[in-house]
C-alpha cells in the first residue's frame, strides 16, 4: 500500500560544475569529474485542501497545507507552480489523464510564457505516480520553486535592499525569469531533479526513503530532463543533482530512445520500466563513482562569473562534427585529456582520503595546467571558443595569485563562469575578489567575445546530492 501523502514535502538539489571531461563525457568511453555545489534549487509541494485529504477531517488544514481556490476545491485537479523570486513567474496547469495508457499530462492554462522544464517534470512525475500509487486522484497541488542566488547574474533588485524582504537565504530578483542571465550552474537539472523527486516522495514514499529511492529518482529525472531539453545530453548535471559530486560515466542513450512523448499510446507502460530499471534489454549503465566525494582538506572550489554565457548546443554540435571529420587526431587528443583528467582526479582523491598528506597542491596545479593546454589545442583545432583568449587571460592572471592552485573553463567552456581551485583561506578569497574588482581584459579575443563584469560567485563545493529540507527556511516565501 502507498503511504498516506503528508501535506507538504520539501526537497532540494544542487547545481554542478564539470571540472574536467567537457565534450569527452558525451561518449561512454570517457568520463567527467563533476562537483556538486552548495547552490541549490528547492521545491516545496503543498497539497491543496480537498475533502478526502489528511488534515481536512474537521479540524482545519494540516500545518503548511495550502488553501485552494474555489475552482480547485470543486472541480478538476490543478497544479499551480510559482517561482516567487521572479516577476510573474506563475504557471498553472490542469491535469489530464490521456487515453490508451498515454500517461498523465499537464495542460497549461492561460497564454503566458511556457516553462518546458516545469511542465515536463510534472507530466513525467504524475505519470509515474499514477502508475504506481494506489490512489489515482492527486488532488490539487501548489508547488513553490526557490533558487539560491548564484544561479543567476545579479540584477539591480537582487543587489539592493529590496531583495531581502523575506527569508534570508533567498533573494528577490525583481525581474521576469527570462530576463535573468544564468551563470551556468545547471538550474534546469537541479530544478527537474528536485521537482520530480519532491512529487514522487510526496505521493508514493516517505522522505526517509530518499536514499533507497535515489536510483529511481535519477532515472525519472534523466528521462524528464532529456524530454524537456529536446535532446539526450550526457546527463552529468542530473546525475550530480541526484547523487552529488562524482566521477561520471554516462548512460547509453538507447535507454531513453524509444520512450516517445507523454500522451502517446502506451507511454506509461514504457516509462515505468525505465524508472524501475526493469527492462533487461536496456539496463541503466550510468556510473557515479565515489559519489559525495569531498575536496582535499584545505582546498576550496570557487567560481568566477563573467556575465556572458555561451550557447552550449551549437558548441557541442561543432565539436562533435570536428571529431567525426578528424577521428584520428581527435582520438589522440581525447585520450590525452582523459589520461590527464584521470590523474588529476586520482590526486584529488588521494589527498581527500589522506588528510595528513594534503597541503602540497603543486601536482594538482601542474595537472590543471596540462588539462588547459589540451583544451586550448581543442579550441584551436575545432574553432570553437572553449577556452577563448579572454578566458585564457583571466585564468592566467588568477593563477598567479598567492593561494590560487589553478583554474579551468568547466563544462562546455565558452564565456561561462570559470572554476578555480584555491587554498581554503578567507585571505585568498579576499585577494581574488580584489584582483577581479580591478580586472579589465587587455587582449583582443580570438572569437570576438567580450567579458563584462567579472565577479566571484558566493558558491562553493557542496558534494551532497538531493536532500530533504525543513520548512522553516521558507518563511515568507510559501
Ligand atoms: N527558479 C526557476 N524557476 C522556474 N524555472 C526555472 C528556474 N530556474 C531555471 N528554470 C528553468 O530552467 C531553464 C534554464 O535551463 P538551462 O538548461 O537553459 O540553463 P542551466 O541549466 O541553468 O544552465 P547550463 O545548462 O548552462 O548549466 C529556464 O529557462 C527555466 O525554464
Ligand atoms: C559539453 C558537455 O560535455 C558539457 C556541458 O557542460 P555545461 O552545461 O557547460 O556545464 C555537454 C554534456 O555533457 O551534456
Amino acid at each position: 500500500m502507498s503511504p498516506q501523502p503528508s501535506s507538504v514535502t520539501a526537497l532540494s538539489a544542487p547545481g554542478k560544475v564539470l571540472l574536467t571531461g567537457g565534450y569527452l563525457v558525451l561518449d561512454r568511453a570517457y568520463t567527467g569529474t563533476v562537483f556538486a555545489l552548495n547552490a541549490r534549487i528547492h521545491v516545496v509541494v503543498q497539497q491543496l485542501r480537498r475533502g478526502h485529504r489528511r488534515g481536512a477531517s474537521g479540524s482545519g488544514p494540516a500545518v503548511g497545507e495550502a488553501h485552494g481556490t474555489a475552482e480547485e476545491q470543486e472541480g478538476e485537479n490543478t497544479v499551480v507552480v510559482r517561482s516567487p523570486q521572479f516577476v510573474d513567474a506563475v504557471w498553472e496547469y490542469g491535469v489530464q489523464r490521456c487515453s490508451d495508457g498515454g500517461g498523465v499530462k499537464v495542460i497549461p492554462k492561460g497564454d503566458g510564457p511556457r516553462n518546458p522544464f516545469v511542465e515536463t517534470s510534472l507530466s513525467y512525475a504524475l505519470t509515474y505516480i499514477s502508475y504506481v500509487a494506489d490512489s489515482k486522484d492527486f488532488g490539487s497541488l501548489s508547488v513553490t520553486i526557490l533558487a539560491d542566488s548564484d544561479y543567476y547574474s545579479e540584477t539591480a533588485t537582487s543587489k539592493g535592499p529590496a531583495s531581502q524582504g523575506r527569508s534570508g537565504r533567498f533573494v528577490n530578483f525583481g525581474v521576469p525569469l527570462f530576463e535573468a542571465h544564468k551563470t551556468g550552474l545547471g538550474s534546469s537539472a537541479a530544478l527537474v531533479t528536485a521537482l520530480v523527486s519532491a512529487l514522487v516522495i510526496h505521493r508514493t514514499m516517505q522522505p526517509e526513503d530518499l536514499g533507497a529511492g535515489r536510483d529511481k529518482l535519477h532515472n525519472l529525472a534523466q528521462a524528464a530532463h532529456c524530454a524537456a531539453q529536446g535532446k539526450v545530453g550526457s546527463g552529468f548535471d542530473v546525475a550530480s543533482a541526484v547523487y552529488g559530486s562524482c566521477l561520471y560515466r554516462r548512460f547509453s542513450p538507447s535507454i531513453l530512445e524509444s520512450l516517445g512523448d507523454v500522451g502517446s499510446p502506451g507511454f506509461e507502460e514504457r516509462l515505468f520500466p525505465i524508472v524501475e530499471d526493469s527492462d533487461t534489454e536496456h539496463p541503466w549503465d550510468t556510473e557515479c563513482v565515489d559519489f559525495g566525494m569531498q575536496l582535499p582538506r584545505g582546498m576550496q572550489l570557487v567560481l568566477c562569473d563573467v556575465d556572458c554565457g555561451s550557447g552550449t548546443p551549437s558548441m557541442v554540435k561543432k565539436v562533435l562534427e570536428w571529431r567525426k571529420a578528424n577521428r584520428k587526431e581527435a582520438d589522440i587528443l581525447w585520450a590525452s585529456l582523459q589520461n590527464n583528467n584521470e590523474r588529476l582526479r586520482q590526486e584529488l582523491k588521494r589527498q581527500a582520503q589522506h588528510p595528513d598528506a594534503a597541503g602540497d597542491f603543486s601536482d594538482i596545479r601542474t595537472l590543471l595546467e596540462r588539462t588547459r593546454q589540451h583544451i586550448r589545442t581543442m579550441t584551436r583545432r575545432t574553432g570553437v571558443p572553449i577556452e577563448p583568449s579572454v578566458q585564457t587571460e583571466l585564468l592566467d592572471s588568477v593563477s598567479e595569485l598567492e593561494g590560487v592552485i589553478g583554474g579551468v573553463v568547466p563544462g562546455a567552456g565558452g564565456y561561462d563562469a570559470i572554476a578555480i581551485l584555491i587554498r581554503d583561506d578567507p585571505t585568498v578569497v579576499a585577494r581574488l575578489r580584489e584582483h577581479l574588482a580591478n580586472w579589465t581584459s587587455k587582449v583582443e579575443d580570438d572569437f570576438g567575445g567580450k567579458i563584462g563584469n567579472v565577479r566571484l560567485l558566493g558558491v562553493q563545493h557542496g558534494s551532497e546530492g538531493a536532500k530533504n529540507e525543513m520548512l522553516e527556511q521558507y518563511a515568507g516565501w510559501i
